[in-house]
C-alpha cells in the first residue's frame, strides 16, 4: 500500500462527518493521515472528536483579524484576506496533499486557494445539495422547504473540488436523496436521512480522490 495522504480537515461544528472519516481510517478504509483538524468555531464539537483520535487540533478565529481593521466593507475584506493567507500559512506549515472541507462554514477566498494551488494542494469540500441546486449555508433547510412548495422531488449531497465561486466545484460523487411521495417527512427526520447520506458519501467520496491522488503521485515517480 502507498504512502498514506497527508491530509487537512476544516469544521466549524459537531464533526459527525469528521469522525465518519476519523472512523474509516481506523478501520482502514481510508488510506490518509489527517495531520490536522482546524475550525474557525472554537466551540467546535469536532475538536474535541480530533482531540480524542490524537489528531493536532487548531482554532483559527476571524473574529482577531476584523478587530484589526474598520467596521467598512473594505476593512472587513480586508480582514478576511489576512484571515485566509495566514490559514493557507497555517495549513501549508504541515505539508498536506489534500485538504477536506466539512461542514467549514467560511467562504475562502484567493489568498487561501492560490497559494494552496501554487503548493498543488487539492482542496475538496461536502455539500448537502445537488450541483448548482442550494449553494451556501442552510441549504438542507432550503430544500426541504422548496420540497413542501412541489419545486423538487429530490436533493442530495455531494463532494466537489473547491474554487472560488462557492459549491460550484467540479463534483468528485454526487448522491441523490429523493424526497418520499405522499410523505409528510418534517425537517427534523429529513435532516437525519441527509447527515446519514452523508456519511457515507465523505468516505466514499474521500476514498475516490485519494485514488486519484496516489497515482498522481505514482505517475510523477515513474
Ligand atoms: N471559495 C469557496 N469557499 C468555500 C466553499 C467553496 O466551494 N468555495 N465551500 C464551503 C462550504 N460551504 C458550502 O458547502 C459554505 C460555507 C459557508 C458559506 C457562507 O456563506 N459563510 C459565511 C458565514 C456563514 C456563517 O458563519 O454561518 C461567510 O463566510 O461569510 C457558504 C458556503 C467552504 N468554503
Ligand atoms: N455549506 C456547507 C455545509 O452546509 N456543510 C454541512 O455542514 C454540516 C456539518 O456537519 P458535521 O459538523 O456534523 O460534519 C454537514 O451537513 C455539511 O454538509
Amino acid at each position: 500500500m502507498s504512502a498514506p495522504i497527508r491530509t487537512t480537515i476544516l469544521i466549524s461544528g459537531s464533526g459527525s462527518n469528521l469522525q465518519a472519516v476519523i472512523d474509516a481510517v481506523a478501520a482502514g478504509q481510508l488510506n490518509l493521515n489527517i495531520v490536522r483538524v482546524l475550525s474557525n468555531r472554537k466551540d467546535a464539537f469536532g475538536l474535541e472528536r480530533a482531540r480524542k483520535a490524537n489528531i493536532p487540533t487548531h482554532y483559527h478565529n476571524l473574529v482577531k483579524y476584523k478587530k484589526q481593521h474598520p467596521a467598512t466593507p473594505e476593512g472587513i475584506q480586508s480582514a478576511r484576506e489576512e484571515y485566509d493567507a495566514e490559514l493557507a500559512r497555517l495549513i501549508l506549515a504541515d505539508q498536506p496533499e489534500l485538504v477536506v472541507c466539512l461542514g467549514f462554514m467560511h467562504i475562502l477566498s484567493p489568498p487561501f486557494l492560490e497559494p494552496l494551488e501554487k503548493a498543488n494542494v487539492r482542496i475538496i469540500n461536502l455539500h448537502p445539495a445537488l450541483p448548482g441546486a442550494f449553494n451556501g449555508v442552510n441549504a438542507i433547510q432550503r430544500a426541504h422547504a422548496a420540497w413542501l412548495e412541489g419545486k423538487i422531488d429530490k436533493t442530495g449531497v455531494m463532494i466537489h473540488d473547491v474554487i472560488s465561486e462557492v459549491d460550484m466545484g467540479k463534483p468528485v460523487l454526487v448522491r441523490e436523496i429523493p424526497f418520499q411521495k405522499g410523505q409528510d417527512e418534517d425537517l427534523d427526520a429529513f435532516e437525519k436521512r441527509v447527515h446519514e447520506t452523508e456519511w457515507g458519501t465523505v468516505v466514499e467520496g474521500v476514498g475516490l480522490v485519494l485514488q486519484e491522488l496516489s497515482a498522481q503521485k505514482q505517475n510523477s515517480n515513474a
